[in-house]
C-alpha cells in the first residue's frame, strides 16, 4: 500500500544522515531534489519564459540551485537571486551553485535591503517563482531582508511553488514564523511534513503535489522515528510519535472490499448506541443511521425510559429499546455518548466494564473527564475502545483549554493517547486517529461543512459499525478507523448543502461506490 510519511524536521535530518550513511551522497540526494522540482514545476506551469528561484542559505537554497540547473537543460531562461553572498556557500551546495553558473544560470546576489528593488524587478519577469528560501531548517522569526522579500513574493502577482515547505512556515507546527510565503503549489521532499497540515501550514502550501522520492528509503523513515524519540526509557513508557502518515484512497479500498454475494445482516455486526435524553432525541438516531451508513447489518438504540417513546417512533429503521432491557448484551459493538446527558455514569461505567468494542462519544466522553472513577476504567480496558473527541471535548479530557489542543494537536492527540490508552480520534479540520501504540493517521479530507451538529454522532455510529465487523477481511484497525475518518469527511465534502441525516446517505452513496469498485455499477 503507497504510504505517504508525515516528518518532523529532526526525523527528517535523522533519515536524509542514514541515507547518506548508506551510500548516497548529500550532492546526489540534493541533485535529485533538483530535478524533481524541475520537472514539477514546469508540468503545474508549462510555461517556458523565465523562471526565477529565490534561494536562502542553507540546503532549501540548493535545492533551487539544484532546479535551475536541471532548467536549463530545457534552455529555459533562469535566474536565481541568492539572498546570500554565493562566494560564503560551501559543500554541495557551493558545488550547484557552480554547476548552476556552468549551465547558464543567471546567478545574481540581494543580500540587503537595498536590492529589494532587483529582486523586485526579476520577479516581475517571471513565469513562475520557486520559493527556495526555507525548508525544514527554519528555526526562528523572519525578519529584515528575509521578510521584505518573502512580501515581494507575495505581491508579485505569479505562480509560487515551494520547495519542501512554504518559507515561513514552521515545517514542525505549521505556525507562521513571523511572515510566510504564501504558496501556490508545494512539493514536499522525500515526506510531507507536519507543517503542511497544521495550523496556518495548509492554507500557506497551496496545492501540495506528490512526495518527490530523492531515495530516501521507507526504512530509512521508520529508523528516523525511533531514533529521534527522546523519551526515556528507563523511567516511562515511550510516548513519543511511532509513525505517522496520511490517510489515502487505499486505505478506503481495503475497509469496504465487496460485499460477499452470500453475506447476511448478521455478518456485517450489530452496533448498539446507548444514547439519547430529554432535547436530545437525534442524536443516537444520528448514530444509528451512520452505523447502518458505514455498512453495518443491524443498529439499535438503548435510551432512557422517558424518551424512548419519542426516539422509538421517530424512527424505523434503527430498533429502539428502553434502559430496562437487555437485549444489547448481544451487540458487536457499542457506542456510548450521543445526546445522553451526563447523568448516566452508572450506565457508562458498567458499559466500560464489558468486553465489547466500544466507542465512547459526546456525553460519555464528558462524564469521564469528570469522574476519575471511570477515567481509570477507560485507561485499564483491555477490550478494543475509541475515544472521538472534538477539541472542546479533549481539552476537558485533558484538563486543558481548547486554544492549547488547537495549537498543537499532534501533542494532544499523543496526551489522550498517553493517559486514556486507546485509540483516539481528536476530530476537527484535519482529524488525528492514534493508535495506543502512537501510530497517527492524518486525515487530509473533509470540508467546513460538516460543522453543523450531529455530523459528529453520524460519525460515533460510522465507527461503531467499523468496530462490529468481527469478519475482518483483512483491514488493519488502524485502516478500519482513520478510513471511517475518512469515509464520513469525503460524504461531508460532497457539493451541496445537506442535513447530518441526509450526511448518512451520502456516507452510504460513498461507501457503495467504494464496495462496488471506483463506483463502477455492477
Ligand atoms: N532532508 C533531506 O532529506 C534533504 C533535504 N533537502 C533540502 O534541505 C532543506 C533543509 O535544509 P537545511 O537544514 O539546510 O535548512 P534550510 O531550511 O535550507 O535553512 C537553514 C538555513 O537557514 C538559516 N535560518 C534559519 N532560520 C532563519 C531565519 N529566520 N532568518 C535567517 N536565516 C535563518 C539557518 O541559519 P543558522 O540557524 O545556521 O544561523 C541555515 O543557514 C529541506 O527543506 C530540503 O529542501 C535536500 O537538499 C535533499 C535532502
Ligand atoms: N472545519 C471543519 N473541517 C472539517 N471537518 C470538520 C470541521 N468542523 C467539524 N468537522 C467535523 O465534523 C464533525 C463534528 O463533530 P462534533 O463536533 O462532535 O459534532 P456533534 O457533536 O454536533 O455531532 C467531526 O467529525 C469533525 O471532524
Ligand atoms: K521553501
Amino acid at each position: 500500500m503507497g504510504i505517504t510519511r508525515i516528518l518532523t524536521a529532526a526525523q527528517m535530518r535523522k533519515a536524509d544522515e542514514i541515507t547518506i550513511a548508506s551510500g548516497l551522497s548529500a550532492f546526489d540526494l540534493m541533485d535529485r531534489a533538483g530535478r524533481i522540482v524541475a520537472n514539477s514545476a514546469l508540468k503545474c506551469v508549462p510555461d517556458y519564459s523565465r523562471i526565477v528561484v529565490i534561494a536562502g542559505p542553507g540546503n532549501n537554497g540548493g535545492d533551487g540551485f539544484a532546479a535551475a540547473c536541471h532548467l536549463r537543460k530545457y534552455r529555459i531562461p533562469v535566474t536565481v537571486v541568492s539572498l546570500v553572498p554565493v562566494d560564503s556557500l560551501s559543500g554541495e551546495l557551493k558545488k550547484h551553485a557552480n554547476l548552476a553558473v556552468k549551465a547558464g544560470v543567471k546567478v545574481r546576489e540581494a543580500t540587503s535591503l537595498g536590492a529589494i528593488g532587483e529582486v523586485e524587478r526579476w520577479l516581475s519577469r517571471s513565469s513562475i517563482v520557486i520559493d527556495a528560501i526555507f525548508g525544514t531548517g527554519l528555526c526562528r522569526g523572519l525578519g529584515g531582508l528575509m521578510a521584505e522579500v518573502v512580501a515581494k513574493i507575495n505581491a508579485c502577482d505569479r505562480p509560487v511553488f515551494s520547495i519542501d515547505i512554504a518559507s515561513g512556515i514552521c515545517s514542525d507546527s505549521g505556525v507562521i514564523l513571523g511572515v510566510a510565503v504564501k504558496a501556490d503549489m508545494t512539493l514536499p521532499i522525500a515526506a510531507t511534513k507536519w507543517g503542511h497540515w497544521l495550523a496556518e501550514g495548509r492554507d500557506y502550501t497551496g496545492r501540495l503535489l506528490d512526495v518527490a522520492d530523492i531515495g530516501i528509503s521507507d526504512d530509512a523513515i521508520e529508523a528516523s522515528w525511533r531514533e529521534t524519540c527522546d523519551c526515556d526509557d528507563e523511567q516511562e513508557r515511550c510516548f513519543c510519535v511511532n509513525s505517522a502518515s496520511l490517510i489515502n484512497d487505499e486505505y478506503l479500498k481495503a475497509a469496504w472490499p465487496p460485499r460477499p454475494r452470500l453475506s447476511h445482516k448478521g455478518y456485517f455486526g450489530h452496533v448498539w448506541v446507548f444514547g439519547g435524553s430529554v432535547g436530545f432525541t437525534g442524536a443516537p438516531q444520528l448514530a444509528g443511521l451512520g452505523a447502518y451508513a458505514a455498512g453495518a447489518g443491524l443498529a439499535s438504540i438503548i435510551c432512557p425510559d422517558e424518551v424512548w417513546p419519542i426516539i422509538a417512533s421517530a424512527n424505523l429503521e434503527v430498533m429502539t429499546h428502553p434502559e430496562s432491557s437487555s437485549a444489547w448484551q448481544k451487540a458487536d459493538a457499542i457506542v456510548a455518548g450521543p445526546g445522553w446527558g451526563l447523568e448516566r455514569g452508572e450506565l457508562l461505567s458498567r458499559l466500560l466494564d464489558t468486553e465489547k468494542p466500544l466507542v465512547v462519544d459526546a456525553d460519555a466522553l464528558n462524564m469521564v473527564a469528570a469522574n476519575p472513577a471511570l477515567q481509570s476504567k477507560l485507561a485499564n480496558r483491555t477490550a478494543l475502545t475509541v475515544i472521538t473527541p472534538h477539541p472542546g471535548e479533549a481539552a476537558r479530557l485533558l484538563e486543558s483549554d481548547i486554544g492549547t489542543v488547537q495549537d498543537d494537536r499532534k501533542q494532544a492527540v499523543l496526551d489522550l493517547v498517553r493517559r486514556y490508552r486507546c485509540w483516539v480520534v481528536l476530530k476537527g479540520s484535519e482529524t488525528l486517529v492514534a493508535s495506543p501504540d502512537r501510530d497517527i493517521y492524518l486525515n487530509p479530507f473533509g470540508s467546513p461543512q460538516l460543522a453543523i451538529a450531529g455530523s459528529g454522532d453520524v460519525l460515533a455510529g460510522m465507527i461503531g459499525a467499523q468496530l462490529s465487523r468481527q469478519k475482518g477481511d483483512g483491514a488493519t484497525l488502524g485502516e478500519l478507523i482513520s478510513s471511517t475518518v475518512a469515509l464520513h469527511a469525503k460524504a461531508g465534502a460532497r457539493e451541496g448543502w445537506y442535513l447530518p441525516g441526509e450526511l448518512a446517505k451520502l456516507v452510504s452513496e460513498v461507501r457503495q461506490n467504494l464496495e462496488r469498485g471506483d463506483g463502477k455499477e455492477k
